[in-house]
């Protein structure tokens, strides 16, 4: 269950009147998500999502909230944060930080098919493009520091093979890094986390992204290698389909191109972004936070695509 802080319209209707959406008229509780508390409000304006946040705070939130409200003002199918009636995207409600953004139609795509991996590839290229003017600066917080700092934390719970596995890899990573390969790459706010689950499809339409709180400033290359390595995989063995592949690389290409170093980076890129998911998992699931707010994913599933990437050809990306 995933509201933490309950909140009634009779809470919400005076809270309400700051925002330009009319009277509060249904709040309903959203069961899915883990991090924070979401429900789904209707106003006289239409259909909105409250999200009260349970872990991030006044100061960090800003970043999330204007990247969305950026996108969305250049046409990127995300969520709208909504301004009250001084400016602000993030109110208190119940003394927690707290947003409406709009509500994304449809439902989360887990079975997706080459069309639906077109759709996200061509608006992942969107809002990448879309997010280069965007002037504040945060940093990936799930990025090579943070590897760096949380690789000697997870070791010992690890086998011998897995324990050199890891080490292996931030030494990759970490030379990787300071090429000029690397260093050429394209860089600017990504989502880092598009996986199936946060993206909305209404039939063969998408809809919308969503989750946008890992998002952070990082290679673009890395965010289309986040997303290949959920959206294009068979889940049971991590391998890539290619079908899926051709069709978000091809979509994204179509869109903003790929370049010469971001061909030599995609295999380091597609391990960096196996590498970021599997060692998050393995943090979690050793080092627990509120347990029963969470059910660890499997760490081995992204061992197990990390192992692949490394030890198998990747697609060409598309060149101009
Ligand atoms: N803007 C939105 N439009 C429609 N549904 C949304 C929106 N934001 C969240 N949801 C719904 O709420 C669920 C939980 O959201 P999520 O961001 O995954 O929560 P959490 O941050 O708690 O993990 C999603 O799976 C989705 O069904
Ligand atoms: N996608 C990550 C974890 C983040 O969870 P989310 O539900 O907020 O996307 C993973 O699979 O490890």
């Amino acid at each position: 269950m995933a509201v933490f802080t309950s909140v009634t319209l009779e809470d919400l209707a005076p809270w309400m009147t700051q925002f330009p959406l009319g009277k509060a008229l249904n709040i309903r509780g959203i069961a899915s998500g883990i991090e924070n508390s979401n429900f789904f409000i209707d106003t006289e304006q239409g259909e909105y999502v409250l999200t009260i946040f349970e872990n991030l705070n006044f100061e960090q939130l800003p970043f999330y909230l204007k990247l969305m409200r950026h996108l969305a003002d250049r046409g990127v199918l995300v969520p709208a944060p909504i301004a009250n009636a001084d400016g602000e995207l993030c109110v208190a409600l119940h003394g927690k930080p707290a947003a409406i953004v709009s509500k994304l139609n449809g439902s989360s795509q887990m079975e997706p098919q080459p069309v639906h991996c077109a759709e996200v590839g061509t608006m992942l290229a969107r809002m990448h493009l879309a997010g280069r003017d965007f002037t504040i600066h945060q940093a990936n917080l799930r990025s090579l520091d943070w590897w760096q700092i949380t690789v000697p934390k997870v070791l010992e719970f690890l086998s011998a093979e897995n324990r050199q596995l890891m080490q292996d890899e931030i030494a990759f990573q970490s030379a990787f890094a300071l090429t000029p390969t690397y260093k050429a790459l394209a860089t600017g706010p990504v989502h880092a986390d598009l996986f199936r689950n946060n993206v909305m499809f209404d039939g063969e339409k998408l809809t919308g992204f969503f989750d946008f709180y890992f998002a952070g400033c990082d290679t673009w290359l890395f965010d289309v290698a986040v997303t290949i390595n959920d959206w294009c995989i068979d889940l049971a063995s991590g391998e890539l389909d290619m079908a899926r592949v051709q069709a978000m690389l091809n979509a994204y290409h179509a869109v903003r191109p790929f370049t010469v170093e971001e061909s030599q980076a995609w295999q380091a890129m597609l391990r960096a972004a196996a590498f970021r998911f599997w060692l998050s998992r393995v943090y979690d699931f050793y080092q627990p936070r509120d347990a029963e707010m969470l059910t660890p994913h499997d760490p081995t599933h992204f061992e197990r695509i990390l192992r692949l990437r490394i030890s198998q050809p990747v697609p060409a990306l598309p060149q101009a």
